[in-house]
């Protein structure tokens, strides 16, 4: 692969609705949208994903182009890449930083499954022709107003429904959805709000019949959610605890958790999704795909990871219109009966919209390298 330019584009999108977590609200998103050429003169796009606080791990969009600028993309320039499993060995040396280095792994990746002319589905060893789609609902006003989110979403379609929960907004409203929709595959996402000091209150969690709960305790911890699986029904599902294969193999050597929601930028990008994924078909461990409200650069990376085989739980991968009033690729992701078609055009199988792009664009940079 000849990659002669990187243009770096700062992307700042107004979520349709504000969505708050256990660590906040997120308004927009502030992204960078990474575009990598090659002297084939073809466009490989990747998206960081970051939110603007660092709230959920230690990035934002402001360290992101530190990152990209100052040690990245010079480590870029000075080496050869023939496969884009290269990518994350040159960013080896870097501490963390995944965000960061998944935005630009995973525009070379899309780069090179449009060089191979395959779609990056194939080129990752997909086999699904469609996925299916789950959504995550924030922290909301009342109760009521959850209740009649949720009517909604199960009537476009959705195969999973994900709230997000906290302390004071957890056991009432998870019974008072489970009394309203006692059939429907309902899930939970803490976002890190409990601790261990808390497991009396969080066994309640298995009156409720819930596929898992993610992410109960710390961002860093897997010990103490091996402790609490011991005493709980209800699957854990590791979300921030888990940056790389060898989280991966730990939590589950300990038994921290029966679920994982892979997240492309929070383990560094596809290459390192993929091990995981081997890694957890090993251990017969599900998994699904998560979502940071990403537009749809990055949407197109997640369907096209989804279509692996052993993500075979609904992630969090709702279409466009979920998000955005306008998407930054054509066609925009649509969803139909809860299932969303996995692209076989070349790479990401969606086009940037360039205008759409330039319009959104507070700041960009460019680098032949
Ligand atoms: O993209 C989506 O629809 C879900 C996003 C989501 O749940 C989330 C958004 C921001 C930070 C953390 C999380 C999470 O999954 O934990
Ligand atoms: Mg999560």
């Amino acid at each position: 692969m000849e990659i002669n330019r990187i243009i770096l584009r700062q992307v700042k999108m107004e979520l349709l609705h504000p969505f708050t977590t256990s660590v906040g609200t997120e308004v927009d998103k502030d992204f960078i949208a990474v575009e990598v050429q090659s002297k084939s003169g073809l466009s490989g796009w990747g998206e960081s994903v970051s939110i603007v606080e660092p709230m959920y791990n230690e990035e934002t969009v402001q360290t992101n182009w530190h990152m990209m600028n100052d040690h990245l993309i010079p480590r870029l320039s000075k080496a050869s890449i023939s496969h884009p499993d290269d990518v994350m060995d040159i960013f080896k040396p870097v501490r963390g930083n995944f965000n960061a280095k998944a935005a630009i792994e995973g525009a070379i990746w899309d780069l090179y499954a449009k060089e191979n002319n395959v779609s990056l589905s194939k080129a990752l060893g997909g086999v699904k022709k469609q996925i299916e789609v789950g959504v995550s609902i924030g922290i909301k006003e009342s109760e009521r107003q959850l209740l009649k989110q949720i009517e909604d979403y199960l009537k476009e379609g959705y195969k999973r429904i994900k709230v997000k929960i906290m302390p004071g907004w957890d056991i009432d409203i998870l019974r008072a959805v489970r009394k309203e929709f006692p059939a429907i595959q309902l899930m939970a996402d803490a976002n890190c709000a409990y601790s261990l000091n808390d497991i009396d209150h969080m066994k309640q969690l298995d009156e409720f019949g819930l596929t898992m709960i993610e992410q109960p305790l710390a961002h860093d911890d897997i010990i103490d959610h091996a402790k609490l699986q011991a005493e709980l029904e209800t699957p854990i599902c590791l979300d921030e605890s888990i940056h790389s294969a060898e989280d991966a193999r730990k939590a589950i050597e300990l038994g921290s958790c029966k679920v994982i929601n892979l997240k492309i930028g929070r383990v560094g990008g596809l290459t390192e999704s993929k091990k995981i994924h081997d890694l957890c078909v090993q251990h017969h461990i599900p998994m699904w795909c998560g979502g940071m409200l990403e537009a749809g650069i990055g949407r197109a990376h997640n369907i096209a990871i989804t279509s692996l085989a052993n993500f075979t739980l609904p992630g969090d991968t709702a279409p466009s219109s979920h998000y955005w009033k306008q998407d930054i690729i054509d066609p925009a992701v649509e969803m139909k009966g809860g299932l969303i078609t996995v692209p076989d055009a070349p790479g990401i199988g969606y086009t940037p919209n360039i205008a759409r792009i330039e319009d959104l664009t507070i700041f960009s940079k460019t680098y032949h390298i």
